[in-house]
């Protein structure tokens, strides 16, 4: 994903450029005041108020009201003001954060048609194609295409039949954890190589991958253009956007370059090589090759070739960070939480008896880890504070109207630390998941995992992922904090860092072989490849 949000930030100081670019502002404030004195108007025209929310200035409205760090913890300090839907204005523009379930389910789900856009992030548009990257584009028949292909790769039974990959993936993660360490970078390179082999066929032997470092490349350039959706092109696109470049700097100009790039790296070339291939036939079968043949023409041409081209490349830019970031909060939570791993192993042992390893069959058997890997997104979700969606539309909730144009966040964190629904909100506590179905509370894959028709569709995908690499860590390892020189355990921070994703900061851990039985078994599979 994009690493950084547009709206939440205020915008970055100004360029000391131009006297003219001064004016140009002023005359765009100018403008912005108009149109936001027509909205007032507009939106009282029915009579129905916009929601309520913090007052703002003129002009710039709520710009300096939004948090540059945890917007979350902001976004539920106003719904213990203003209630479960919290107006804003930013820089004339209507926004709404959505901080129950009840509000986004009304919202994203029921009218879904109305809210399923997304701003546009006009400097990356104007100077690359990232627009085309599902996540990011606009709703319309692009979007429609982009999901469908999308879809066709990840969808439940797609999922299945790639279960023996990702079960290969997860023995290769135990077996690379037992020869050093770095939990992380493992887990980087199991998400990836499933991802890799999805979309393009393609087998990732190690972390100097090619389409590994491309990828990572990509997202350093996206990292050095820093605030995506806050530059002042992006504020002021009618204006500003008509500048040349080299107005914004040498650094910038030289970034925006990269991201260019990267966007051709990441999804041109890869499409290329494996259309290549696929021709002399020497392509391992993936959505590229199959797309490629679904969209073959008599004349020897592909249709649709770029919109494959991007929706495999999202199938990586989608998936890779997102769902390696959960699984290292996971691995927190086992540090953290002993007595949680305890009882996960207890369930393991009483089904595997030391002399094998898990399976997906064996899934209905172990609903305690089902239950961390619910637990695992309900206690830190990765998408903390929504990603926006826009309307297109004018709408009403609760008889209050949501103007067209409206950028709608959800606050996921506060849904999901809800104490009415989670017994033990702050805590990591599987057991709100272990409970009689009518007790049942909400199941945080309905609130992690987005909403409507922008749900992320690499969720069935995710949460096979997650649930056997749990599965298999917690059968072969005891997972704990380093210890540090007064024999007292390092523990790993639990806060995030900010970003669209949430990272946790790198943290160290241990895991240590735990049964001479899971180990021979592990070794005797690798041997028998
Ligand atoms: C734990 C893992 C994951 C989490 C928590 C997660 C979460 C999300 C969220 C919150 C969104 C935004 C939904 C919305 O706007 O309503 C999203 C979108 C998306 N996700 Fe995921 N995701 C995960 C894994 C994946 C995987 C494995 C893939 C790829 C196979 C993927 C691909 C995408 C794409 C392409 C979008 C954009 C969809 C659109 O805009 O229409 N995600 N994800």
């Amino acid at each position: 994903m994009v690493n950084d949000t547009a709206i939440l930030e205020a915008p970055p100081a100004a360029s000391n450029k131009a006297l003219s670019i001064a004016f140009l502002f002023a005359t765009y404030l100018a403008f912005l005041g108009l149109r936001s004195a027509l909205n007032r108007l507009q939106s009282k025209s029915d009579g129905l108020p916009f929601p309520p929310g913090p007052k703002g200035l003129p002009l710039i409205g709520n710009v300096l009201d939004m948090p540059r760090k945890n917007p979350f913890v902001k976004y539920t300090e106003w719904a213990e003001i203003y209630g479960d839907i919290v107006g804003l204005k930013i820089l004339g523009k209507p926004m709404v954060i959505l901080n129950t379930y009840q509000a986004a389910k009304e919202i994203l789900d029921k009218q879904s048609l109305i809210f399923s856009s997304r701003p546009r992030l006009p400097l990356v548009d104007m100077n690359s194609d990232w627009g085309s990257f599902l996540l990011l584009l606009p709703y319309g028949s692009q979007f429609q295409t982009s999901r469908r292909f999308m879809n066709s790769a990840v969808n439940p039974g797609a999922v299945r039949e790639v279960q023996s990959v990702i079960q290969e993936q997860a023995r290769t993660l135990l077996y690379r954890i037992l020869k050093s360490p770095e939990f992380h970078q493992h887990n980087l390179l199991m998400q990836g190589a499933i991802i890799l082999k999805i979309a393009y066929g393609h087998e990732v032997l190690d972390h100097d991958d090619h389409w590994i470092q491309v990828s990572e490349k990509a997202t350093r350039c996206m990292e050095d253009l820093g605030n995506v959706g806050g530059h002042p092109v992006d504020l002021f696109p009618t204006i500003l956007g008509k500048l040349p470049l080299w107005v914004w700097g040498k650094k910038t100009k030289r970034t925006l370059e990269g991201v260019k790039q990267s966007g051709i790296d990441m999804h041109i070339r890869p499409y290329e090589v494996v259309k290549e291939k696929h021709a002399k036939g020497l392509a391992h079968p993936s959505m590229t090759t199959r797309l490629i043949d679904e969209n073959m023409q008599y004349d020897g041409t592909v249709s649709n070739a770029h919109d494959i081209a991007w929706s495999a490349g999202a199938v990586y830019g989608g998936g890779s960070d997102t769902t390696t970031t959960s699984l290292d909060f996971f691995v927190m939570a086992m540090m953290l939480y002993p007595e949680v791993q305890k009882k996960a192993q207890e369930q393991l042992d009483k089904l595997l008896q030391h002399d094998r390893l898990p399976t997906f069959e064996d899934m209905e058997n172990l609903p305690y880890i089902t239950a961390l890997m619910k637990e695992t997104l309900r206690w830190r979700p990765i998408v903390p504070a929504g990603f926006p969606h826009l309307s297109t539309q004018d709408a009403m909730y609760n008889n209050m109207h949501l103007p067209s144009g409206t950028i709608v966040l959800w606050n996921a964190w506060s849904i999901l630390h809800d104490p009415e629904q989670y017994s033990h909100p702050e805590e990591f506590y599987p057991e709100h998941f272990l409970v009689p179905s009518e007790k049942q509370p909400l199941d945080p894959e309905d609130v992690a995992f987005g909403f409507g028709r922008r749900v992320c569709p690499g969720r069935h995908l995710a949460r096979t992922s997650l649930w056997i690499a749990m599965a298999s860590l917690l059968t072969l390892f005891e997972i704990s904090c380093p210890i540090d020189e007064e024999g007292d355990p390092i523990k790993p921070e639990t806060n995030y860092i900010d970003g669209v994703v949430s990272h946790p900061k790198p943290f160290k851990s241990v895991f240590k072989p735990r049964s001479e039985g899971y180990l021979k078994v592990l070794m005797e599979e690798r041997e028998a490849k």
